[in-house]
This record gives structure tokens, sequence and C-alpha cells, in this order.
């Protein structure tokens, strides 16, 4: 993983950034663990900093010719205020293609895989404050992981074994699961009006459409694919008709004060009132899976119309708690959760999500989500940006959409 020092040289004054490559269910993640500049305060202080200071390294890492518009990352930190404090193992901001995520349950599953089997190599490519304790691992043989993300505390549950060398590694056989941050639905069938700029052909002379409006750590709009004007399942969805609508629907709510400010609520941060993204959701296609009421299909638009190839673990949050306040799941049933490409895959392609605790969050009812799921491992990559390389800077090549 070293890059050799007459390939270095050329880039002076680059540090090597250093990256551990996992996906989870087809959804990448780029998990930075060296070579990310020192950057301090809290989790969100640092996320405002990297914003302003360091955005040309999330450029250069997600963007082509490293990255694609769909590559997604995350960058490990030592500190935060959760870590100082003992509750969090270690702070993790989140990249995509257009800023910086509050939540994000693919990486969270990836993240933690990777911290448990450092630590049961007994190996430290990143420092982390608080020992995994593989010595009161309970009958079930699981550690927990707390990572402090963008949104809050997030636990997450591994399963492990010992592997050949008697070292501690997680048990890829049995599903990673995390609780993360109270989530509610702000707002059941409200009325998105789309001013003539911001519809789209499917709609026909329709003017406004309903939406639901779910928190699962980040903000979500949550439709059927016929509200949108499409097919009413997503067994072969169109994807560039339904990218275009949805960035249109994302559009036209923003644009309107009242729906912003009515609907993103947050108790503690407005640095987390923002939409990030739209679950076009069909509740009736999707795989069961062994131990679930039933499953749906569900594909997720997020940032600058980036497509989640994951079953979207902050949107199954959103979406259990969604159907949670509409009185359709009780607490501990539980659902599977599919992408359009998890469901050709049987095994380790669904989310299991359930309700396990009743909350509340200001006005709100509010429920603790556990999300289940599996990430894999592939390959590792030191980067450079060497000086003087414009287009290395980051570019995206369809429509020469640049960073
Ligand atoms: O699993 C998740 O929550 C994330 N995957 C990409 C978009 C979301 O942040």
């Amino acid at each position: 993983m070293e890059i050799p020092s007459f390939i270095s040289s050329a880039a002076q004054n680059s540090p090597q950034i250093k990256t551990i490559e996992m996906h989870t269910t087809g959804e990448p993640t780029r998990i930075v663990y060296s070579g990310y500049p020192d950057i301090t305060g809290t989790l969100l202080e640092q996320r405002a900093h990297a914003k302003a200071h360091h955005d040309h390294i999330r450029r250069a890492l997600i963007y082509e010719p490293r990255g694609h518009r769909e590559m997604y990352g995350a960058v490990l930190r030592p500190s935060s205020e959760l870590v100082e404090s003992g509750e969090a193992h270690l702070g993790v901001l989140f990249l995509t293609n257009e800023g910086y995520s509050t939540m994000c349950g693919h990486a969270t599953l990836a993240v933690a895989r990777l911290v448990v089997d450092q630590a049961g190599a007994g190996s430290q490519i990143f420092p982390i404050r608080r020992p995994i304790d593989f010595d009161n691992l309970g009958s079930r043989d699981e550690v927990v992981v707390s990572l402090h993300v963008p949104c809050g505390l997030v636990n997450v549950t591994v399963p492990v074994r010992r592997g050949s060398n008697d070292r501690w590694t997680t048990d890829i056989r049995r599903p990673i699961s995390y609780r993360s941050v109270p989530s509610y639905a702000t707002g059941i069938g409200i009325t998105v009006p789309l001013p003539s700029s911001y519809r789209w052909p499917e709609l026909g002379q329709r003017e406004s459409i309903i939406v639901d409006i779910s928190y699962g750590g980040a903000f979500y709009l949550v439709v059927s694919p016929d509200t949108l004007g499409f097919a009413d399942t997503l067994a072969k969805p169109d994807i560039p008709g339904l990218s275009r609508a949805t960035a249109q629907l994302k559009e036209a709510f923003n644009s309107s004060q009242h729906l912003r400010q009515s609907f993103l609520y947050h108790a503690e941060h407005s640095d987390l009132q923002f939409l990030y993204g739209t679950l076009v959701t069909d509740a009736k296609t999707g795989l069961a899976s062994p131990g679930t009421g039933g499953a749906e299909t569900t594909i997720c638009f997020f940032s600058d119309a980036q497509v989640d190839r994951s079953p979207t673990g902050s949107g199954v949050q959103a979406k259990v708690a969604l159907a949670y306040a509409k009185g359709e799941r009780k607490l501990s049933e539980k659902w599977a959760y599919h992408s359009v490409l998890s469901n050709r895959y049987d095994g380790e392609g669904a989310f299991v999500g359930e309700a396990v605790k009743e909350v509340t969050v200001g006005s709100h009812k509010a429920v603790i989500v556990e999300v289940s799921g599996w990430a894999r491992y592939t390959g590792a990559s030191s980067f450079l940006i060497e000086d003087g390389d414009a287009i290395g800077e980051g570019f995206w090549f369809d429509g020469l959409g640049a960073a």
C-alpha cells in the first residue's frame, strides 16, 4: 500500500491518503484512515471545517479519476466530544458526491467491521481511544463498537469468532446490526406544490404531489413510484426517469421556505436540518428474509442524484419510523428492506429493520430502530494529488459536471 518514493516525490505537497475499500450490498465505502488533515473540535465543527477548508480532498477521493459520481466515503476521526467523554470509540465523517452527510447505515456497518478486525488482529493502522472488549463477549459472541457520526451516537453490534490464527475477527456468517439516533416522521401526506419549472413529463397535468417526510439521522421524502407518475412497482425501474423526477421534487421542496421550516425539524442542531434524499418505495415488491413479516423495495436518490446500491440504513430508519407513526408496524416487528440491486441476491442482500423502543423528540413520537446487514472488503488504496494536476482534482464525466 506504500506508494514508491519515486512516484510520491511528484506530489511533494500531497500527503498519501490511505483508504480501506469496502462495500455494503454493492454500495462502496472508501474509508480514509490516514493522511487526512488533523482537524479538531466537536464532530459537527470538524464537519464544518472539512467543508470550508478541505473540500478539495473530498472532490479528489469521490470524483473521477480516483472515484466516480456514485462513490461514497468515510473519514475516521480519532477525536470528538463523544470520543473524549468515552462514549464513542471513534468519530466518522461521511463524504458524498455533494458534501458531508449526517448519517449513513451502509458505511456504519463497514467501519464497525473494520474497527473490530483491526482490534482483533492487534493492529493499529488508525488509533482508537478505547479498546474493543473481547473479554466480555456474552453468550452470543458479539462486541459493541460505538461510533460518533454527525447525527449522534451509533452503537454497532458486531458478531465475532476466533480466526484460524486464534485472533478475534468479525463473524461474517452473521449480520452486523446498529442502533442509531431516534427516528421520527415529521410529515404524513404533505402536499408539495410543483411550479411549472419543477415538473417532469411523467407527471401529466398534476401541479403537486403528496409525500411523507421522515428522519433517520437524515431527512428523506418518501413516495411511491406511481405517485411520481411511473410504474407502480420497482421490478423494472426507469432509473434515469426517477432520477430526474426526484431531483425536481427535491428542488421544489427546497424552494418552499414553509415546507423546509415545517418539516425538517431537529431538536438540537440546525446543521442537520436539510433534505438529504428521496426514498422511492415499492411496498409490494421484495424478497422476504427469514424471520421477517414482509419486505419492500426502495431506490434511494441522495445528495446530487446519487443512487444508493444498498438498502440505505438511514432510509430504513426513516421508513420504520414512518410505518410506526402510521400504525402499520409495531415494536419488534422485523421487516426486510431491499434496494433494486439487493433484490437480485438472496441471503446477504436485504437490510432488516425493526423498531425496538419508543421515545419522544420534541412533539414527535420517535423510535430507536435496529438495522442489520453485511459489509465486505474490496481492497486498500493509497492516493496522492500530484502538483499542478487540475484534472486530477476531480470531475465527473456524464455531462462533464465538475467539482
Ligand atoms: O445506508 C445509508 O444510510 C447511506 N447509504 C448511502 C446514502 C445513505 O447515507
